[in-house]
């Protein structure tokens, strides 16, 4: 488990991160979205005791990161693919970091395999191609065998077959129930991947729900509707769930509802329907209008 409590990270006058708090829960793979800059490697860091907040907290399994014991055995990090030295033989770069962080020795058999590497394990790493790099990266949070595992921006440049595979493996890893922590752009990427969505955008928490949500947000875009009589029609909708928003004597905006059952409700009431337009159609637009930061889209998730 991740949590932070008003986490805050200023750099001179600049605030990266602001007033921050989440959780991130085992079993689970959390997305954490934003565009670039929003704050998401400086979260990450500051999660793993590598930059100090300016103010607020995080936790890993109940405690600072920096003051577990064992911290490899509580969480992995990948948070710069390129991190390891060109030079050295990947099984070599896995056995000095078992080796300094006191951890067996096998270890280092059983990760190359989990991360299908086996085979180039005496390559020098600087030959890798960024998938390979991908891979050893994860191969090397899965020393400690962690319960928390937390990449940054894991796929950024992969072929598909690399996008597949390191989806696929943060997967099966939250199906052992661990927590998965992954920062991307991509809400396409995410749709795919993630149970748990946290959105960033300039710093600060847009949204924090969980996929499903999102989904049918995006299924349920709000609805301009011109009627012939809007008083009435935006009285008939109104229901829990729903809401309405009065743009003119012959306009609404409707968040909450199908486009067919508002114009079964104007058609029931003898109402004369001018438009009937969904505002927004995919899951990535919602996105792209939340970190906008389009406040309709906000409340809707
Ligand atoms: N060491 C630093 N000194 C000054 N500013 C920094 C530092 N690290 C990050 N920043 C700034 O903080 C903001 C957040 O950066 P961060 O890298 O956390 O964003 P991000 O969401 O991970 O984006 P990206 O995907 O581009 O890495 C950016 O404006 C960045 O320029």
């Amino acid at each position: 488990m991740i949590t932070a409590e008003n986490l805050t990270k200023r750099f001179g006058s600049h605030t990266a991160v602001d007033n921050v708090s989440f959780v991130a829960r085992p079993g689970q793979v959390t997305g954490f979205l934003g565009p670039n800059g929003a704050g998401k490697s400086t979260t990450m860091r500051m999660i793993m005791g590598l930059d100090r907040p300016t103010s607020g907290s995080t936790t890993v399994n109940g405690k600072p990161f920096a003051s577990h014991r064992d911290p490899m055995t509580q969480a992995g990090a990948l948070l710069d693919a390129k991190a390891a030295h060109p030079g050295r033989r990947a099984v070599d770069h896995l056995r000095l970091l078992a080796a300094t962080n006191g951890l067996p020795a096998k270890r280092v058999a059983d990760v190359l395999d989990l991360t299908g590497l086996t085979d180039v394990a005496n390559r020098r790493i600087g030959g890798f191609s960024l998938g390979m790099h991908q891979r050893l990266g994860i191969a090397a949070t899965m020393l400690g065998d962690p319960q928390v595992l937390i990449f940054d921006e894991p796929v950024n440049g992969l072929d598909p077959e690399g996008v597949h595979w390191v989806r696929g493996f943060a997967r099966a890893r939250a199906a052992e129930g661990r927590t998965v922590f992954i920062s991307s752009h991509l809400m396409s990427e995410m749709a795919q991947t993630a149970d748990h969505i946290i959105v960033l955008g300039k710093g600060r928490v847009l949204a924090d729900a969980p996929l499903n949500q999102f989904l049918r947000a995006a299924e349920n875009p709000n609805v301009r509707v011109r009627v012939s009589d809007a008083t009435v029609l935006g009285s008939l909708l109104a229901a829990d769930g729903v809401t309405i928003t009065q743009t003119a004597a012959d306009s609404l905006e409707v968040a909450g509802l199908p486009s067919h059952l508002i114009a079964r409700a104007a058609a029931l009431e003898g109402l004369e329907l001018h438009e009937l337009t969904p505002l927004s159609a995919s899951l990535e637009e919602a996105y792209l209008a939340l970190t906008d930061e389009a406040t309709e889209y906000r409340s809707a998730v």
